[in-house]
């Protein structure tokens, strides 16, 4: 099973992609990992919020192939411990599916198209993240659910 990333623009961020080029070469031991970025078209055409995740959900849903799972992170998605997010991956890769796919929404979260299209939501926390922070701290919850799985120590920076 490969498991993608998808989120919705480029960070500028140098410390946040030095971050996540750290923690995307980690998993690369466990599994086969892709981390996609849609561009953000918010600068290119004055939308409004509604236009924008419209546009944004078409590109989200391109991506996505029928046989693919399609979880949403989502601050009123599920609740799930760093223990049972392991176990979770585990039955996807027990399930034979060819691709687990996670999305992070762009600035104003999903269009109703992407929510009715998705398999499940999964939320971090009941805070809500920037999309920019919010794919690191992803990132390093599948690093740490692999360890888990592999009874592996988790190796801090
Ligand atoms: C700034 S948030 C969007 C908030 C927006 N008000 C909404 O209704 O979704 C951008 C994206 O970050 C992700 N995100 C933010 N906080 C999250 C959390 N606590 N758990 C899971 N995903 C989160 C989601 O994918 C969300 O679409």
């Amino acid at each position: 099973m490969n498991i993608k990333l998808i989120a919705i623009g480029k960070t500028d961020n140098k410390n946040l992609q030095t971050l996540m080029a750290d923690y995307q070469k980690r998993l690369g031991f466990y599994i086969k990992f892709e981390f996609e970025i849609i561009p953000d078209i918010k600068n290119a055409k004055n939308l409004s919020e509604a236009q924008q995740k419209q546009k944004e959900g078409e590109q989200i849903l391109s991506k996505v192939s029928a046989s693919d799972v399609l979880i949403l992170l989502d601050e009123n998605g599920k609740h799930m411990t760093s223990e049972a997010f392991s176990s979770y991956l585990q039955k996807h890769m027990n399930s034979g599916i060819k691709q687990l796919v996670f999305v992070i929404g762009g600035p104003y979260g999903f269009s109703q198209e992407v929510y009715n299209k998705s398999d499940g939501k999964l939320s971090l926390s009941k805070m809500t993240f920037s999309h920019q922070m919010i794919r690191l701290f992803f990132i390093e919850q599948l690093y740490r659910g692999f360890t888990i799985l592999r009874n592996e120590p988790y190796h801090h920076r």
